[in-house]
Parts: C-alpha cells; structure tokens; sequence
C-alpha cells in the first residue's frame, strides 16, 4: 500500500468556478497527498461535485491551477490527468457485456489484447464479478452494475480514483455493505481517492480527510475526529453528527461562566476572552448530556417527545427559555414525555461559538 503521506497527489490553488456571472466555487486551496482518501461533503448545491468535475477535466477552471502527481493539469484533457470516475449513475454501456463494458477503455487506448484481459481479470477478482462477465448491465442488481463502474476505473490503473455520490442509487443496506467494499478496495490498492457524498456517515467512515463545504467555500478539512470533535464553526459542528449537535444561545458571564436557561455552566476558557454579557453559542452533542436521577443536574428540562431506538431513547427536550434540546439517553430505564430531567455533563464536551459562529478556544 502507498500511503506515503508526505508525497502531494492533488493540489488545489484557488480554484474558482463561475457559471456566467454567478461563482459557485470561491478560491479553494487544497492540498491531497499520496494514498490518501479525501471526502468532500455539504449541502446540495455547495459545489462539491463541481469541484470534482474540475478535477476529473469534465468541467473547466475559471480561475486557479490543478495539479495532479506533480504535474499542471489546469488545461488537460480527462484522459491525459490520470484519473478515473467513477458516477453515481454507473454510466455502463446497456448494450454491451460486463467484459466488454470493462475492456472498452482500454480498447479505444489502444492496449495490446493479452494486457487488456489481464487487467478485466484482475479487477474483475478484486470486485468478485468473475462471474458476471457474460451479462449485460440490464441483467444486474443496482450493486452489481457500480462494481462494474468501480471496475472500469480499476482497469485504467489511474493514480486518482474520482467518486462522485457512486451509493446514491442504492438501497440502505447494499450502501453499507458497497462502503465497505469501497474501504476495502482503497486498502489494497493504496491510490489516493477523492469522493463527494452528502452522506455524513459515508464521510466518517471513510474519509481520511474530510473536507466540509458551503456555498463553494472550505468551511474545515481535518480527520473525522478533528471534524467531530473539533468543529471550526457551529456550521461543521450542526452538520456533522446525528442527531445533530445541540447549539444553544447562551450569554457570557462573570469568570468564564456561561449562562443558559437561567444555568451558569463553567466554560474552560479564560474570562479575558470576552465582555460579561456578550452572546455565544454553547454547543453539546446530544450523547453527552446524562439525565441525573439521584444529582442535581447542570441544566433541567421538560421532556417534549421521546423516540425509542432498542438501545437508545432520543428525548427531545425543552429549556426553562423555550429552547430546544436533545439527549440520547441509553439506559434500560425509559423516559417519557412530560417528565422533567436534570441533566449533566462534561465541562470539556462543551463547545463554544462567538456571535457568528466561529469557534472559541
Ligand atoms: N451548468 C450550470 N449552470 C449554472 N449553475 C450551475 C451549473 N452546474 C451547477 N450549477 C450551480 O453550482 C452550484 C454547485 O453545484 P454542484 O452540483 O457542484 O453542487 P453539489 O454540492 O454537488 O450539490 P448536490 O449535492 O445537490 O449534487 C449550485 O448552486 C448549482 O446550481
């Protein structure tokens, strides 16, 4: 596996893209190393498969340069940057053979015959569709015919695999079990891959990096763990984690307190920080707030609604201010609606926002 990460796959240097006099992608740096896997992800229409589509060459650049393996890459064709994509609505040819629909990319590059059935072999085994090759796409599952897309790519050998939202079309359980696949494929293969999904859990669970987008601007690249628990913004912070974290319009207090809901929560951080009575975001995912049954908690609440999950109970809660609130309870003892809970947590779960939603620290 080449997962030397000191080694640049794909730069990005301010990246603009403009349709007529609207921009959709406002200057993106990035900078994506050898092996790595790279998700882009945010809200539909914040420019993620743009960007991609820039990338892959399918789209041009309005402004900025895209590099690729070292190489300036702005004004090449698709198949001069060594990439493959990989789409979300498989693109297969109906009228051909899973062997033909394969092999067709090769062909039309003009490789010798014998490499072009080593390499519909090889990729056919890693994908185990061997014996799938005689069919036509109309005669496979929605799984089965992204294999064959995912196998089209592998038999270009590329050095950057592009996937744009490839699960989509999928039910619920052949998405799990194809992102499995696909962790596994990036594992043996090494090659660095870059994949735009609105899917959060497909973000966490596959990215080395993710890069959280809005309105064609990087809102925070990072790990999973930097992105969940080390949110730059209450945006990155509400939009990943589900259900999604709590965030709270709270006053700043005397010594570093935060007041909420007529609460005062000690905040960690330095009361030089900020003027007594300054308005911040006080952010607490729904998994670390703890119904206190024999404690006074930090914060009491009426239960609104609760939602029974097996192992897990979401209380949807009201404050003594009005605002809204979730806990994920997970105890064998149940709560219903209408009971008032008394709540606890961590002073170091707690994140804070400045009035316009940048994080304090
Ligand atoms: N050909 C086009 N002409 C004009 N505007 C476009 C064109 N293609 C995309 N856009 C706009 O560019 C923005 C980014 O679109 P893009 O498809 O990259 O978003 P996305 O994040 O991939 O969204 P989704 O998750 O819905 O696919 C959107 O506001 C979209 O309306």
């Amino acid at each position: 596996m080449t997962n030397d990460m000191g080694n640049k796959s794909v730069v990005l240097q301010d990246v603009r893209k403009s349709y007529g006099s609207l921009q959709v992608v406002h200057g993106i740096d990035l900078t994506i190393a050898e092996g790595e896997f790279v998700v882009f992800v945010g809200p539909s229409g914040c420019g993620k498969s743009t960007l991609l589509r820039m990338i892959a060459g399918l789209e041009d650049v309005t402004d900025g340069e895209i590099e690729i393996k070292g190489r300036l890459v702005t004004d090449l064709d698709p198949s001069e940057r060594g990439i493959a994509m990989v789409f979300q609505s498989y693109a297969l040819y109906p009228h051909m053979s899973v062997r033909d629909n394969l092999a067709f990319g090769l062909k039309m590059a003009r490789n010798n015959a014998a490499d072009i059935e080593t390499r519909v072999k090889a990729a056919s085994a890693i994908l185990k569709i061997d014996h799938l090759l005689e069919r036509r796409p109309g005669q496979l599952s929605g799984g089965q015919r992204q294999r064959v897309a995912i196998g089209r790519a592998i038999v270009r050998k590329p050095d950057v695999f592009l996937f744009d939202e490839p699960l989509s079309n999928l039910d619920a359980e052949l998405r799990v079990s194809m992102r499995i696949e696909i962790a596994r494929l990036h594992r043996e293969l090494g090659n660095t891959m870059i994949y735009v999904t609105h899917d959060q859990t497909e973000a966490m669970t596959l990215a080395d990096k993710i890069v959280v987008l809005r309105d064609g601007r990087v809102e925070q690249a990072g790990t999973p763990r930097e992105i969940y628990e080390d949110p730059a913004n209450t945006f990155v912070a509400g939009f990943i984690g589900s259900p999604r974290m709590n965030l709270l319009n709270a006053g700043w207090g005397e010594k570093g307190l935060v007041e909420l809901a007529g609460a005062r929560i000690a905040s960690g951080l330095s009361p030089a920080d900020r003027p007594a009575g300054a308005a911040v975001t006080l952010g607490l995912r729904p998994e670390h707030l703890k119904v206190a049954s024999d404690q006074p908690g930090s914060l009491t609440a009426t239960v609104d609604f609760s939602e029974y999950l097996g192992g897990t109970q979401y209380l949807y809660c009201q404050l003594a201010d009005g605002q809204s609130l979730t806990v994920e309870h997970r105890s064998p003892i149940s709560i219903a609606a209408g009971e008032e809970v008394s709540l606890l947590f961590d002073p170091s779960d707690c994140r804070l926002f400045d009035e316009g939603g940048k994080r304090l620290r």
